[in-house]
């Protein structure tokens, strides 16, 4: 592709070279450039790409990206001096790979939790409906029947233009994805054509990126203040921000809710282990999910695909046999009656969800059992809350270790103890091996006890400075109970 076509949209600072010239592949890690690539020097959380400007020229880099201008020596070598490069990086990437966004019917789903929910069930349910479909999410992405692994909740602009152009080149006509907030503060969405827009809550997570609170909301409200006028913003107003999201957008306005009047309104008439009751939208359904959060995402699911102009009692009839996705309130029961369930909560109201709903659908006389850690490198400040959420709603809680990433997995732990109120001490052991934790879990419980493992859901590994050895919370709960299911 000419330079000059892959500009288009692009607000240019100053220019320094030809724009005639043909461009192969984009990059901004200097690590991985060949020649002929464009280069995007980005400041990073960690390091400034524009401090490897050089080193690229020298591996035959011919365009460069960037904010500041280097000492120029080598006149063969085209400079576009921008703003904000990973904004460049953005629309430049979509006019690499043809603007595919504009092809298809893009869904975004942002907010703390429930976005992996609401994306998969929302591509199951468009599949079901007879659509070719895509999913861009935590778990994993998919074209349609192919699966591609997920790196981010959101990829990169190359990696996600990539997808979205593999989608459309396999005809798909959705595709539903998160946008973490990551995402939106680091660009990664820009330039994208979306169809919609869903949020589903805010509560804390990320203080570490975001450093407040309102900049974290201030980051997904971003989204939908970037939403077409064509497009529909839905978002939950029982959550004390939902209607704060819709104050600045163009896009049409509509809501979903269990508390008040909305335009998509459900009414939880049982829930239970064996699934949710609800009436939705004056309707009597019958869910394979658990849990009142999961009756937001499902209303959540309802009202795009109503949005999306699909048949209501059709959408009701597949929605009742879905099931989530990988990881999220999934259980398993031993031969000896004991529930195990593995959930990805790693937010303090995640974990709070999870575990008022284990107790409002319990029995009464068995004890719940909590197995929870906190990720190293990430928002410390919701250490000591998860801890203290886990032993309000535990009959015992092990605290161990969850990616402890950089950090040391006994001063993690730490932390987490800070939280533990006295009276709540006794409940609490701390056993730093996570499979150590999730053993002596199963050696306490009793017949008709449940075991909560919680944080890491779908990951299949446990990652330790910078290395992911293998690990599964499900298998070793599999591997300890003979599983009657
Ligand atoms: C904190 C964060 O989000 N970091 C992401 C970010 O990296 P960064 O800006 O920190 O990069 P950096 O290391 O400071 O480097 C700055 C620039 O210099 C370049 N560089 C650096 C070194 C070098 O030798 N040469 C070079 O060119 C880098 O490629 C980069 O362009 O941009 C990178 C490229 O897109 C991402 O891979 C990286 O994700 C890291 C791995 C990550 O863990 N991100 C997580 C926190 C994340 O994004 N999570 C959200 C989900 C959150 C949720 O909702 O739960 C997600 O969407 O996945
Ligand atoms: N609507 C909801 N409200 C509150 N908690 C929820 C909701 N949906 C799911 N959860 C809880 O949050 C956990 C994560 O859910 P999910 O993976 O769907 O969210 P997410 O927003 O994609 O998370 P991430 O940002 O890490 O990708 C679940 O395992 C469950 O414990
Ligand atoms: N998307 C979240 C996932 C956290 C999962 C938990 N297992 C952890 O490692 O903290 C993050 O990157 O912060
Ligand atoms: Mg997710």
């Amino acid at each position: 592709m000419q330079l000059q076509d892959l500009l288009y949209g692009v607000t240019i600072k100053e220019l320094v070279g030809r724009t005639d010239r043909e461009v192969n592949a984009l990059t901004f890690d200097s690590r991985k450039v060949t020649s002929d690539d464009v280069f995007f020097a980005i400041v990073g959380t960690a390091a400034d790409g524009h401090l490897f400007i050089n080193q690229t020229v020298d591996q035959g880099t011919k365009v460069i990206v960037c904010e500041n201008l280097p000492e120029i020596d080598n006149f063969d070598v085209t400079y576009v001096k921008v703003d904000n490069s990973s904004v460049a990086l953005g629309i430049m990437a979509g006019n690499f790979y043809g603007n595919p966004s504009a092809d298809l019917k893009l869904i975004g789903i942002t907010g703390t939790n429930g976005k992996t929910t609401i994306a998969t069930i929302l591509f199951k349910l468009f599949k079901d409906l007879g659509y070719k479909t895509g999913l861009l999410s935590t778990v994993e992405n998919y074209i349609n029947d192919t699966v591609v692994v997920a790196t981010h909740t959101t990829p990169n602009p190359i990696v996600l233009n990539a997808l979205l152009r593999d989608m459309v080149n396999a005809g798909c006509d959705y595709c539903f994805m998160e946008v973490s907030s990551h995402a939106v503060a680091q660009h990664r969405i820009e330039g994208l054509t979306f169809s919609g827009g869903v949020f589903s809550n805010l509560t804390h997570d990320h203080l570490d990126f975001h450093k407040t609170f309102d900049e974290y909301l201030k980051a997904k409200k971003a989204f939908f203040d970037v939403l077409p006028k064509s497009a529909f913003a839905l978002t939950n107003i029982d959550d004390k921000n939902g209607m704060v999201m819709l104050q600045n957008t163009k896009a049409y306005k509509k809501t979903y809710a269990l508390k008040q009047l909305a335009d998509f309104k459900a009414k939880i008439i049982e829930n239970q282990f064996s699934g949710l009751h609800l009436d939705i939208d004056n309707e009597d359904v019958y869910f394979k999910l658990v849990g009142s959060f999961n009756a937001y995402n499902l209303l959540a699911v309802y009202g795009t695909a109503i949005l999306l102009e699909q048949d209501k009692l059709k959408v009701l009839t597949l929605l009742s046999s879905l099931t989530g996705a990988e990881g999220r309130f999934d259980y398993i029961i031993s031969t000896d009656n004991i529930i195990g369930i593995v959930d990805y909560a790693h937010t303090p109201d995640a974990v709070q969800n999870v575990l008022s709903t284990i107790a409002n659908i319990r029995k009464g006389t068995e004890q719940v059992i909590t197995v929870i850690g906190c990720g190293g490198d990430r928002d410390k400040t919701k250490r000591p809350v998860m801890a203290q959420v886990a032993c309000d709603w535990s009959d015992k809680v092990i605290l161990t270790s969850d990616n402890p990433r950089t950090e040391d997995p006994q001063a993690i732990i730490n932390e987490m103890e800070a939280g533990v109120s006295p009276t709540n001490k006794r409940k609490t052991i701390s056993i730093l091996d996570r499979k150590e934790a999730i053993k002596t879990a199963c050696h306490l419980a009793k017949s008709g006890d449940i075991i909560l493992v919680a944080g890491k859901g779908h990951e299949k590994y446990q990652e330790i400075n910078g290395v992911r050895n293998h690990f599964d919370d499900k298998e070793i709960l599999l591997e300890q109970f003979n599983p009657r299911s």
